[in-house]
């Protein structure tokens, strides 16, 4: 159903008002003019009336003289005597009163008068003397107590003029009148008539009056002062018992007083004929102006149902009910007539199209994101965000009593992508992700929290024997080899395992604590599971200072070199320096070397370290040759990050170039292990290394690896021995026998040999008889500063 509201009802409110507005304005404006017309067609009705009265009379005087002449001639008068005369009409009075209507007469010279009736000699005596004077005949219409038609013609008696003057009622010429207009007619009271206080038509006290009896009740209506004025104006219109009347009076010449006539003409026809005319216009108007409502309603009517069905539309779109509002809009027709609001119909259908196809996509991304923000692509292990989301439920909905958390990193996962590619670490991480599966039931969920890290989470164990059976079937899962390309690989993992109280569970902590068990459990040699005590959080929050600290330390100057001498075992003069880095923290104190080095290996920090070193040795070098100890060469260890990639040998190479210092000044110490662990990456980086110009020394050779083999894999300057091998071969005779064939080995290679840790002169005798050609020592120097080196060269080259 349309409702009519809005624009439909704004327009039926504005068409009603224009209507009323013409309407009443039309009315007023046919009013007028018929009431112009009624004023005209009155004023010709007058004018008729007017001019039918003065012929009437005139006619009627006329009748009334030849009546006289008439009567003159029968009676043969003239040849009478004026008393024959008399007794002539004394005889006939009575007759001729009724077949002439007479009411009075007279015979008169002007002296003598014989009168029948009651004559009006006082007011008609001027006409028969007129009469006589002229000697013809006079008419006139007299009023006096009353009006009556009156004629006086000229009578010779025996040579004397008299008059025969006839005095005639109206009645007769009334009667005609009336017959004649069609109006009714009343002869008003001359002023003679005593006056009367009638408030009707009456007050005139009409004389004769046609119609008398159904005019009653207009005669008797009563009427206010200015209506008899009106009347007495122009003429009164009057309404009385259904039926309308003009009533108006017209003045007729007349002698003594004036003969006013008056007209009553019924008029009802004439209203009623205007007042259909009104109706009519009206009814014309009212048909027209429902005409152009029924047009505009039924012009209006269309757009706005489509203007509220796109409403309509516009609502179930927004509440995404696109299959309604596409039923609602209906189907697209081919239309011949399209206006606007058909094509903004089409508009919304295309609207709805897009708008679903763009639903169904964000739908779908929005799985797709919620999936990969859930799910792992790669194992299908669910991600860290559905870890730390689970541990939050267990925390708040007491769905656990306890909850232990294992800690997966692996170990050595880097060397399988770098030397198997991508690919197969992708392929391991999803076998891995396979076997930990095996792991999960109802309490047992796994987890990959990031690229090589995994975590189990335990919920509701008995007590710490699950979880140490849990930890060690875990490490078991890696004891088989994984086949990845035909080739069999082993890895393993390091476990951190942490445990809370699920009632106060804190999920960033729980993975934290783990995190610090598992990096315990690769220090200790990885391959294992370790489970969190307090003590590792001390050990990781001083690797977190570390970390953090170590930008401040090099602009603070908390980071220096000291420089530990190394001299020729015969000439026991200084050969070589090693270069040794120190940190003086302002909190911490002494941060042993190896603490922090190992914590700055995670992370670039260790190549901002090693430019830093970089920098200050070149300065030490340039120092060197200013003094003309342009012999002495200056060690730089270089730790296992620094041999993945080419970057800190070429920066060495860059600094330099840039300084113009021979390369075969600085000497790279490798440490054994560092060796053995990335050989071939070792191998080929020491090649690069030496194919520049460096030199290349073993570090803590003999430390704990047997094969010599890689000893001829590729060319070196320098082996330092362990001081594992030294520190009593002053009375060891077995460390003596070993460091006494490991020197011969070595010099068959043509490998010159330094001594670490000689710290008394029977030690140093004994490194140098057993064949090391230099040696190093707190003996010698403990590491020193620059300042103290100047002073220690200084006393050197003062003794020689
Ligand atoms: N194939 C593959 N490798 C990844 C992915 N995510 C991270 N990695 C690699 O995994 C390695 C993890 O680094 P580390 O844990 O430091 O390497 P690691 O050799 O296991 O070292 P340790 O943990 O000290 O034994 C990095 O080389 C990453 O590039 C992945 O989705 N696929």
């Amino acid at each position: 159903m349309i409702r009519i509201r809005g624009l439909l009802s704004k327009t039926l409110l504005l068409v009603t008002i224009v209507a009323i507005v013409s309407l009443a304005a039309s009315y007023g404006f046919v009013t007028a003019q018929q009431s112009k017309r009624f004023e005209a067609q009155i004023e010709e009705v007058q004018y008729g009336h007017l001019r039918v009265s003065h012929l009437l009379f005139d006619q009627q005087l006329e009748e009334l003289r030849l009546h006289a002449e008439e009567l003159i001639s029968l009676s043969t008068l003239s040849r009478k005597t004026p008393e024959e005369g008399k007794l002539y009409f004394q005889e006939i009075w009575s007759r001729l009163q009724t077949s002439y209507s007479l009411s009075s007469l007279s015979l008169s010279d002007g002296d003598t008068r014989y009168q029948f009736g009651s004559f009006p000699s006082k007011y008609i005596e001027s006409m028969q003397k007129e009469t006589i004077r002229t000697g013809n005949a006079q008419s006139a219409i007299i009023c006096h107590l009353e009006c009556e038609l009156s004629t006086s013609v000229p009578i010779t008696f025996n040579h004397s003029t008299w008059t025969l003057t006839l005095i005639a009622d109206l009645a007769q010429s009334v009667e005609f009148l009336n017959l004649i207009t069609g109006s009714n007619v009343g002869i008003l009271a001359p002023s003679e008539a005593p006056v009367t206080s009638e408030t009707s038509l009456k007050r005139y006290i009409t004389e004769i009056i046609t119609g008398a009896g159904e005019l009653e009740p207009l005669l008797n209506t009563d009427l206010s002062e200015s209506q008899f004025e009106q009347l007495e104006n122009s003429g009164l219109r009057l309404s009385v018992n259904n039926s309308e009347y003009f009533v108006w009076f017209e003045q007729i010449d007349s002698i003594a007083y004036p003969f006013n006539v008056m007209f009553i003409r019924e008029i009802s026809d004439l209203i009623n004929q205007q007042t259909a005319q009104k109706q009519q216009v009206i009814l014309i108007f009212v048909t027209v102006t429902l005409g152009i409502l029924l047009t505009l309603i039924t012009f209006s009517i269309i757009p706005i149902s489509q203007i509220n069905k796109l409403r309509r539309a516009i609502s179930l779109i927004a509440s995404k009910e696109y299959n309604t509002a596409r039923y609602r809009l209906g189907q697209r027709k081919d239309r011949r007539f399209n206006d606007e609001l058909y094509d903004l119909e089409d508009e919304f259908r295309n609207a709805i199209d897009m708008l679903e196809s763009y639903e169904h996509e964000l739908d779908v991304s929005q799985k797709r994101l919620v999936r990969q923000a859930t799910i792992d692509s790669t194992t299908g292990l669910y991600t860290r965000n559905v870890l730390v989301d689970d541990l939050q439920v267990i925390g708040k909905k007491n769905t656990a009593h306890n909850v232990a958390i294992f800690f997966l990193d692996l170990d050595g996962f880097k060397p399988v992508n770098d030397n198997l590619g991508h690919e197969a670490g992708d392929i391991m991480l999803k076998k891995i992700g396979y076997r930990l599966k095996g792991v999960s039931n109802k309490f047992i969920k796994v987890y990959r929290i990031g690229g090589d890290e995994f975590v189990i989470c335990y919920t509701n164990y008995d007590a710490k024997d699950a979880l140490l059976e849990m930890a060690e079937s875990v490490v078991q899962l890696f004891a088989a080899p994984f086949h990845i390309y035909e080739t069999n690989i082993t890895i393993s993992a390091s476990i951190g395992i942490a445990t809370q109280d699920a009632s106060s569970i804190d999920a960033d902590k729980l993975l934290r604590y783990g995190d610090i068990a598992m990096y315990q459990a690769k220090e200790e040699g990885k391959n294992r599971f370790k489970f969190f005590d307090e003590s590792m959080e001390e050990k990781a929050q001083l690797r977190f200072t570390i970390k953090n600290d170590f930008a401040n330390s090099l602009a603070e100057n908390q980071l220096f070199l000291v420089y530990q001498p190394i001299v020729d075992s015969s000439s026991r003069k200084v050969t070589k320096l090693e270069a040794l880095c120190r940190w003086q923290h302002p909190e911490l104190g002494f941060i042993p070397p190896p603490t922090f080095i190992d914590v700055l290996e995670e992370s670039e920090n260790m190549n901002r370290l090693f430019e830093w070193i970089v920098q200050s040795v070149i300065r030490e070098v340039a120092f060197l040759d200013e003094i003309q100890r342009d012999d002495i060469i200056i060690s730089v260890n270089l730790s296992s990050s620094q041999l993945v990639n080419d970057r800190a040998i070429e920066f060495l190479k860059e600094e330099l170039e840039r300084c113009r210092i021979n390369p075969n000044r600085i000497e790279l110490e490798i440490t054994e292990t560092t060796l053995i662990t990335n050989f071939q990456q070792a191998k080929f980086w020491i090649e690069y290394a030496t194919d520049l110009g460096f030199r290349v020394a073993i570090d803590d050779f003999g430390a704990g690896y047997s094969s010599l083999s890689y000893l001829t894999a590729f060319n070196y300057n320098t082996v330092k021995l362990d001081r594992s091998l030294l520190d009593k071969i002053d009375v060891d005779e077995r460390q003596q026998r070993i460091v006494g064939s490991l020197t011969q080995m070595i010099h068959s290679l043509s490998v010159p040999i330094v001594a670490e840790g000689a710290e008394t002169e029977a030690q140093f005798e004994e490194l140098r008889k057993l064949g090391c050609d230099y040696i190093q020592g707190y003996l010698i120097s403990k590491p020193i500063k620059h300042d103290d080196l100047v002073i220690f060269l200084q006393n050197e080259s003062d003794r020689a």
